[in-house]
């Protein structure tokens, strides 16, 4: 049987007890991380900040805030993306609804863009967690033979490795350089950020090609340095890319392309005959 508490400070009926270390009500005050959110939150803390506070409900120091930052600025847009045209189109046939246009464009960040950032910190993770051997080697060998082995399974498995590739930059992708700089000026290099360096260096030994370490890659093995929850990386990315899209509906708003978007693809369209479904 639950216990009853007497009334809470916020004056409801005395009932069960939510303890929670977020947002708290009183009629006159809002508690929020500790701190009352008016005089110590407001005009005090970048969003940036409450973000890393909220997930970790540990207040970030100041190179943990400049490299977390750096992410959410990382992913925010990156142009006509299956995220931003998805929300267009969307907004497109409900712009009463811009709840919807941003769900929408959210809900894409999956496997193949964006929400790589999740998969990647996970990858790395489990590689790093599998290794027995003690993960601070300044050697650049022991990673390369760590990840050369990690790059290896994951082909053996016929699977892709999570933050190689990119639809646009083939070579480089410039997002990942500035990353690994900012972290390193920061002491932030930590063992996923160098597992993920040591794929770039060893991979097109096993792939047969060399492809670019990937802004979603680098961001997701940024924030699994940070500590962050491995489980909410995805919503670190979104976080970023609903501004990005709020963005892309603005824009929308002052110079619409998803009606042409729209009719293009529909003016275009051909009937032929049904191909049945061959199990
Ligand atoms: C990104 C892409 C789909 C590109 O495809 P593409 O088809 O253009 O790749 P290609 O270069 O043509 O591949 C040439 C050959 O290499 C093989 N190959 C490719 N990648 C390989 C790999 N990882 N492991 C082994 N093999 C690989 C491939 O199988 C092919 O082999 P073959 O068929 O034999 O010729 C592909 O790499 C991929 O799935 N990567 C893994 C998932 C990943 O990391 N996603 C993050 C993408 S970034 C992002 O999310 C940020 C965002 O985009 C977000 C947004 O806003 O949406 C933004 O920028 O902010």
């Amino acid at each position: 049987m639950t216990a009853l508490t007497p009334p809470p400070e916020n004056g409801g009926p005395a009932g069960p007890d939510y303890p929670t270390a977020l947002g708290a009500a009183t009629p006159e005050t809002i508690t929020l991380l500790g701190q009352d959110l008016v005089r110590d939150v407001m005009g005090e803390v970048s969003f940036g900040e409450l973000a890393f506070w909220l997930a970790t409900q540990r207040r970030p120091d100041s190179g943990e805030i400049r490299v977390f930052e750096a992410v959410l600025a990382a992913l925010a847009d990156h142009g006509f993306t299956p995220t931003a045209l998805t929300a267009r189109l969307t907004f497109l046939s409900a712009p009463d609804s811009v709840q919807g246009a941003l769900a929408a464009g959210l809900l894409g960040g999956g496997s193949r863009f964006l929400g790589v950032t999740e998969d990647c910190g996970h990858f790395l993770h489990g590689v790093l967690a599998e290794a027995d051997e003690p993960k601070n080697w300044d050697d650049e060998a022991s990673w390369d033979a760590l990840a050369l082995d990690a790059v290896r399974r994951q082909r053996a498995a016929g699977r892709l490795v999570p933050g190689l590739g990119h639809p646009v930059h083939k070579r480089v992708d410039p997002r990942t350089p500035r990353l690994f700089a900012l972290a390193r000026e920061e002491g932030r290099l930590g063992p996923h950020l160098r597992l993920f360096a040591a794929i770039g260096r060893v991979h097109p030994e096993v792939l047969g090609r060399t492809l670019p370490l990937n802004g979603a890659g680098v961001c997701g093995a940024a924030l699994a340095d940070l500590g962050l929850p491995l489980e909410l990386l995805r919503g670190f990315a979104l976080l970023a890319r609903t501004a990005g899209l709020i963005g892309q509906l603005a824009e929308e708003l002052r110079r619409p392309m998803a009606r042409e978007v729209y009719l293009s693809v529909d003016r275009h369209s051909r009937a032929v005959p049904p191909e049945p479904h061959d199990p």
